[in-house]
């Protein structure tokens, strides 16, 4: 959807976890800067919830350490900002203090005049999502003359199974069209320029399916290691922390139709398609379509980093992969013979998350040779980060007399353009989900979708007696993964271009 990047829509947040890390990192600056740009106005208020005996001055505080270096702001502009925020000690899982958030809200909203509109964002964890939105609702919290929105954050389930359960728990409470369920990958600015660069340029629409194209090739690779998180990654692994969600995203955004309007249902459901296309793998067959590893010890950015096996919170016999590659078959017509590769892993060499559109050859290539490994196949290259644009790889001839060719790069780069000034995507998401636009959401059926398929491959894992192979911190991973697409005759592009 375009959006009026000065409309200035008028509700109250409460953010339940207000005291947490993703407040403090992500949803303060957030909000920041969108106050900054003049996409929120004076009249909203920030509620925060958490356990902890803070105060609305200790919040307050809090808010300015984390905006502290947003750059071009003043204390004073923090200050301001800041006095916006109220905080409210409770434990989410007693009824008793929702009256009291109640009555502040409506406190807030007399005082900012705010039609009632409210957005519930749960930045918790998952357990608590259910229990929150039914004390909501029962304790009439919801109840308001404008909108409510809850923001769920990620994961949403551990399966298909506890997925649909905690979907129903916050049905109870909220309609679909009010849940806006967080990828934040959807939010980031060369995601959503999928979308633009395949439905707005005449150039790739045509060429957009398997006649053309002969693989693509989705890597998202990080530097860090599980961190202080291995309670809960030892549970997740790299399939359901990374794959079920953004990858399968990404997978989606690529491969949809286009629809036949810009709006948030009728991009859902040409996303829902692809996912509904997506071919089965069975349990014996996994092995075939997808390969896991698990970092050991090794050098990344020039430190020595102990595997994951030794990190905090995570049992020393781990089979939990860290680590994930696999081959995607859409079988419908546009797609029916491309595998979509997809890559993602912890503490490997890079930091990067890259789209290769590999092209197919001419059927005659007048200017082949094959002793000479000069023409390479025409690539799109879509940077989603930490550089940000399109790469085309054509090929041209080299100056001189020979007649050979030589790969030619032509190269966009959002720097050039925005210098740095790319909205976060939570900012981005906050606000969509404010103005009431959920396409950068997850729509239930997309979950639903998703775990199903993902979920056949962690039970095969589960039941695998096979060792998990291991990689060494700072590399891209186990050769099983390049063993994958050498089978199909393709490799991995490097992602350094
Ligand atoms: N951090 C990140 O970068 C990301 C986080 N997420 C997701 O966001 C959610 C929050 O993550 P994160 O901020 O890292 O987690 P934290 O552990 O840092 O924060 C948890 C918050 O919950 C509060 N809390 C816990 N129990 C209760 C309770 N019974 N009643 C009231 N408040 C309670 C804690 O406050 P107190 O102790 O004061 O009660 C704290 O504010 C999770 O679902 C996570 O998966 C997703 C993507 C990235
Ligand atoms: O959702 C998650 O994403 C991050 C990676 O996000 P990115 O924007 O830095 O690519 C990952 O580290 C984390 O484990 C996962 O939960």
């Amino acid at each position: 959807m375009i959006t009026n990047e000065r409309e200035q829509p008028k509700t109250t947040i409460v953010i339940f976890g207000a005291t947490g890390d993703l407040a403090k990192r992500k949803l303060f600056p957030s909000l920041f800067n969108l106050y900054k740009k003049g996409n929120i106005s004076e009249d909203f208020a920030v509620v925060g919830v958490a356990r902890r005996e803070w105060t609305n001055e200790i919040l307050r505080e809090k808010v300015c350490e984390s905006i502290a270096n947003v750059a071009e702001s003043t204390d004073q502009e923090r200050a301001q900002f800041a006095t916006h925020f109220h905080y409210l000690p409770f434990d989410v899982t007693g009824k008793e203090s929702y009256k009291q958030l109640n009555e502040l809200l409506t406190d807030l909203e007399t005082e900012f005049k705010i039609p009632g509109n409210r957005i519930f964002y749960m930045a918790m964890a998952p357990e608590f999502f259910g229990t929150i939105a039914s004390n909501l609702k029962t304790e009439g919290v919801t109840e308001t003359n404008g909108w409510t929105r809850l923001v769920i954050e990620k994961p949403f389930g551990h399966n298909l199974e506890s997925a649909k359960q905690l979907n129903s728990e916050i049905r109870e409470a909220f309609n679909e069209g009010d849940i806006y369920r967080i990828d934040h990958y959807l939010g980031k600015e060369m995601v959503q320029n999928i979308e633009v660069i395949r439905f707005a340029n005449a150039l790739f629409e045509p060429l957009w399916n398997n006649r053309y194209i002969s693989n693509i090739q989705i890597t998202s690779s990080e530097h860090l290691g599980v961190e202080d998180r291995g309670g809960y990654y030892e549970k997740s692994g790299a399939l359901r922390d990374m794959v079920q969600n953004h990858m399968l995203q990404m997978v989606s955004l690529l491969a949809m139709d286009p629809p036949i309007r810009l709006t948030t249902d009728e991009i859902r459901s040409e996303k829902i398609k692809v996912l509904r296309a997506l071919r089965t793998i069975d349990e014996r067959e996994v092995n075939q379509f997808f390969v896991r590893g698990q970092y050991g010890p090794g050098i990344v950015k020039e430190t020595e980093v102990p595997g994951y096996r030794s990190e905090n919170n995570v049992n020393p016999n781990s089979r939990t992969e860290t680590f994930v590659a696999g081959k995607l078959m859409i079988d419908n017509h546009r797609w029916a013979g491309v595998p979509f590769y997809i890559r993602t892993g912890k503490r490997m060499k890079l930091k990067s998350t890259k789209i290769v559109v590999q092209f197919k050859e001419l059927p005659m290539n007048l200017y082949f040779d094959k002793n000479k490994d000069y023409l390479r196949p025409n690539l799109l290259i879509i940077h989603i980060q930490p550089d940000e644009g399109i790469s085309l790889i054509l090929n041209g001839k080299k100056v001189g007399p020979t007649g050979e060719t030589t790969p030619v790069k032509l190269d966009y780069s959002n720097d050039g353009v925005d210098a740095g000034n790319t909205p976060e995507a939570y900012e981005r998401l906050l606000y969509d989900c404010m103005l009431g636009d959920a396409a950068n959401f997850t729509h239930w059926d997309e979950v639903d979708l998703s775990w199903t398929y993902v979920d056949k491959i962690s039970k095969a894992w589960e039941l695998s007696d096979k060792s998990i192979p291991l990689y060494p911190s700072g590399t891209m991973g186990p050769i099983e993964s390049e063993e994958l697409l050498i089978k199909d005759g393709f490799k991995w592009w490097p992602i350094t271009d």
